[in-house]
């Protein structure tokens, strides 16, 4: 199905996957005496769903963070767009495209939504934040270039009636919903998702899974997520990679990977949470 790095293909669904936009390429990760990361190479799609899924401790968030610049692997290499990508610090990262969402919300309580979702705009501002706070009534054509991409955003995951609602003040499932919009505000080529749907009920796994599919549809957003349920990976995503103890033990397609003897031992055999 994929013979070439340089070549896309369209899935059963009529999405388009196109040429390998990011590769890790064998990258080890210690902390101290710990090896997070041992030696794991795999490649991520443009426009694709690519999951990274392992038991607690498997090392997915080290791999996460080493994609988002949070933390700069001691060995192995990192090609974004085809180019080697030299250390970086997560905002250098940002600014190439990447955004990220955390596995504990990371939004400002005190805020409202709309200004936590205006957050996510930083990276495209000349003025930065405070600027434009200060000049929020006048509406400079960033601004509203800005402001246009923040409404479409609310829209797009149907939070417009709670736009000027403290954050602090939603429920859990809404809070994710927020912390997605942000990430989606910052326009990223490249969306990491960190455990989307931990610590929700039935409806709310089927409200995430609906909109990160219809981000990955709509927008063509690549999409690299984290995530312990089963179903909901298996559901969602093009390609999986399977970690167990730091190391790669499995990837390919749901299909594949559910059929991996060396998976089904050392994963699906395992139960966690
Ligand atoms: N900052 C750190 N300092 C020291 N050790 C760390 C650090 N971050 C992760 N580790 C260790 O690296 C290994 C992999 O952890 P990591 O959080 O990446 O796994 P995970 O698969 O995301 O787990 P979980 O599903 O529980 O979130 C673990 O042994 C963990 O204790």
């Amino acid at each position: 199905m994929l013979d070439s790095a340089t070549e896309g293909h369209v899935t059963a669904d009529g999405r388009k996957i196109g040429p390998v936009v990011l590769e890790m390429r064998a990258i080890t990760l210690r902390f101290g005496g710990v090896e997070a990361i041992k030696n794991i190479s795999f490649d991520v799609r443009e426009g694709e769903i690519r999951a990274i899924i392992g038991p607690n401790g498997a090392g997915k968030s080290s791999m996460l963070n080493v994609i988002s610049g949070f933390y700069n692997p001691q060995e192995g290499e990192v090609m974004y767009r085809g180019e080697k990508r030299p250390p970086m610090k997560p905002y250098q990262v940002a600014r190439q495209g990447i955004a990220r969402t955390f596995q504990n919300i990371a939004l400002f309580e005190g805020m409202s939504v709309l200004d936590n979702v205006m957050t996510g705009r930083l990276n495209h501002m000349k003025t930065g934040l405070l600027g434009q706070a200060m000049w929020w009534g006048s509406a400079d054509a960033e601004e509203v270039a800005n402001r246009a991409k923040v409404e479409e955003v609310i829209d797009f995951l149907e939070i417009q009636a709670i736009r000027k609602t403290p954050v602090g003040r939603l429920p859990y499932g809404l809070k994710k919903r927020v912390e997605l919009a942000r990430a989606l505000a910052a326009e990223p080529q490249i969306l990491l998702l960190d455990e989307p749907m931990a610590g929700m009920n039935v409806e709310e796994k089927e409200d995430m899974s609906r909109f990160i599919l219809d981000v990955n549809d709509e927008f063509g957003t690549t999409i690299v997520l984290i995530e312990h349920d089963m179903g909901v990976v298996m559901d969602l995503s093009d390609r999986v990679v399977v970690m167990d103890y730091g190391k790669k033990i499995g990837d390919g397609t749901p299909d594949e990977v559910r059929n991996n003897q060396e998976v089904i031992d050392a994963y699906l055999g395992v139960a966690h949470d």
